[in-house]
């Protein structure tokens, strides 16, 4: 997975690796000759007593190092900027992705799992791919190098290296394998708080209320203390791999140098060979230390990489039309039927909607009424394409929604949902969120309408008043008058309002409509409603019953033969009231 994300990712940028890769093997090639030439000045220069050759391998030796360094910052500053780039791309991707999503894949990964896969997830393979920048070319070429360097050295002294290398290679390896579960089980137990953590906030007014603050707290600590626990493990493996490696160092160092000795005693080496040793075993170690550390990154970026390919793969089940196929025009103005729609929640046995039936005609109000889960909101949301049937079709104007062009269908249908949604900002560019070239009068008529002008003119800043993310600045009331201001400056030819008047009290309701009224004559409305005064009016009210249409027609003639919808009128007036 992990390969196949970043084949896929990585190949715009062939040109910076290649560059990256040709620095870091230049500057690995440097660090290698360094020890060597420091000898030399030693062996030749120090010890001979002849300060031109100090003089002039020294000069070398800086220009060595001034090319080290100019490589190893080259090759940083691509590996950064090209893992960041990456960063950018994958979590693009990844958005462009889940914004096709339809309700019911957003259902399926959860929101809290989504914004951990866009934001810790990316992040996590973007921090392994610039570990990798630096590391993967210069770690195995330093390893190799290192011991070619060190037996040309000197042969005998580098059986310590036989020594050294296939323990550190054991360990490290035991080390791996034990991090790989923990770092695997770490990226789902920071999902864990992320959605302890949004429920909570979310909520927050609910904890309050049921003074459930303590429990809310324990509930977040155990998810706290379950991803610490499992950060100490992989710490506590971490933490014993440093002193390992240094103990490898220092009691290779310790054989290297007494038996470099004894090799220099006898003639068969020189002292400064036994320094350069020395700087090669360290560069060694350390290479495998470095290798080690970005493959214990492996499988936590691999499990990421697996969870951002997931929601990559996921196709929407809402699949836009063809461009070259797709309707770009309706001749009527906002004719709607829906004809044997069914629909089923994935993973819910029962369908929601089964056959329903119905037609909402322009310049006519089609009520939907129904008991609490009878599938109402369920039935409006398949008009915007929040879903599509799962057999039958929403037709617009005689085309299937599914044919029509997206944009054209947000033209033509405006749904004000049963829990209205404000995004940070300003009133107005709440209200211009469909249509974003809409007057300062055209947003205070669709105001006005919406009763909502008053609180909006009561407001610093009119207009310009500031909303908070989810509206949570102004009531439920003034959301969703504001809620359906915004569908109003739309001006779509179908206004779908799902219970969209539940939070206002009776005389705005009724102000409200009559205003609605005048607004909508020409268009086709589709009122979903509890509340039978707000639909009693209507030129069609159809009554929902557990998913299926049980009855169609006016007030009185439903009010005669039809005995759900009897029930519910009943449930809430008087039988001289419902007359
Ligand atoms: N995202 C979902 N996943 C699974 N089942 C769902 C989902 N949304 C709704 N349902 C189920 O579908 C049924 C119909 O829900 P829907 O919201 O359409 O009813 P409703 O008539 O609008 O109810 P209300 O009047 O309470 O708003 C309910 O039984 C509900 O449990």
């Amino acid at each position: 997975m992990l390969i196949r994300l970043l084949r896929a990712h990585l190949s715009p940028y062939k040109k910076p690796i290649g560059l990256l890769v040709l620095l870091q093997f230049l500057q690995t090639c440097a660090s290698l000759y360094l020890p060597t030439l420091n000898a030399d000045i030693i062996d030749n220069g120090v010890v001979e007593g002849d300060t031109g050759y100090i003089l002039t391998f020294g000069a070398l030796m800086l220009g060595v190092t001034v090319v080290q360094v100019v490589c190893n910052t080259g090759a940083v500053f691509y590996g950064a900027r090209t893992s960041a780039a990456l960063g950018r791309d994958v979590r693009a991707a990844v958005f462009d992705r889940v914004q096709s999503f339809s309700a019911r894949e957003v259902g399926q990964f959860g929101a809290p799992s989504l914004i951990t896969r866009t934001t810790n997830d990316v992040q996590q393979v973007q921090m392994l791919v610039l570990l990798a920048f630096t590391l993967m070319v210069s770690a195995p070429i330093m390893c190799v190098g290192g011991v070619v360097m060190a037996l040309g050295l000197d042969v005998p002294l580098s059986g310590v290296l036989l020594a050294v290398l296939p323990v550190m290679a054991i360990v490290l390896t035991l080390i791996i394998r034990r991090m790989r579960p923990l770092f695997r089980s770490m990226q789902v137990k920071l999902d864990t708080v992320n959605r302890v953590l949004r429920e909570q906030i979310t909520g927050n007014r609910v904890i309050r209320a049921f003074v459930r603050d303590d429990f809310e707290k324990g509930r977040f600590g155990e998810a706290n203390w379950d991803l610490t626990e499992t950060s100490l493990a992989t710490g506590r493996i971490m933490a014993l791999m440093f002193p390992f490696v240094m103990t490898i160092v220092n009691v290779a160092s310790i054989a290297v140098v007494w038996f470099g000795a004894h090799r220099i005693n006898s003639g068969g080496m020189q002292i400064g060979d036994l320094t350069a040793f020395l700087a090669y075993l360290m560069q060694i170690v350390m290479s495998v230390m470095m290798a080690t550390f970005m493959f214990m990154q492996v499988p936590r970026a691999e499990v990421c990489a697996e969870r951002i390919q997931e929601v990559l793969a996921t196709e929407s089940s809402v699949v836009p039309p063809a461009p070259e196929t797709s309707v770009r025009e309706l001749l009527q103005r906002g004719h709607l039927e829906i004809r044997g729609a069914d629909f089923g929640y994935p993973g819910a046995e029962e369908p929601v909607l089964r056959a329903v039936d119905l037609v909402a005609r322009p310049g006519e109000t089609t009520a939907i009424i129904g008991s609490t889960g009878s599938g109402k909101s369920t039935l409006l949301g398949l008009v915007p394409r929040l879903y599509d049937t799962t057999s039958g079709a929403v037709l617009v104007d005689g085309e299937d929604v599914r044919e029509i062009d997206p944009e054209l269908m947000a033209r033509t249908v405006g749904l004000v949902p049963q829990k209205p949604y404000l995004f940070s900002g300003t009133v107005a560019s709440n209200l211009r969120y469909g249509r974003p070239d809409a007057t300062d009068e055209e947003l205070w008529h669709a105001l006005g309408v919406a009763q909502a002008r008053e609180f909006v003119a009561a407001l610093e800043g009119g207009l310009n008043a500031p909303i908070t993310q989810g509206g949570t600045n102004v009531s439920g009331g003034q959301r969703q008058r504001l809620a359906i201001a915004r569908t109003l400056v739309q001006r779509p030819e179908i206004y779908l309002f799902d219970d969209s008047f539940s939070a206002l009290d009776y005389a705005t309701d009724a102000a409200l409509r009559r205003a609605l009224g005048d607004e909508t004559a020409e268009s086709t409305v589709v009122i979903v409603a509890q509340r039978v005064s707000t639909i009693r009016d209507a030129d069609r009210i159809v009554v929902l019953d557990e998913g299926r249409v049980v009855g169609s027609g006016r007030h009185h003639e439903l009010m005669a033969d039809n005995e759900t919808y009897r029930e519910i009128v009943l449930s809430q007036l008087t039988e001289a009231e419902a007359a």
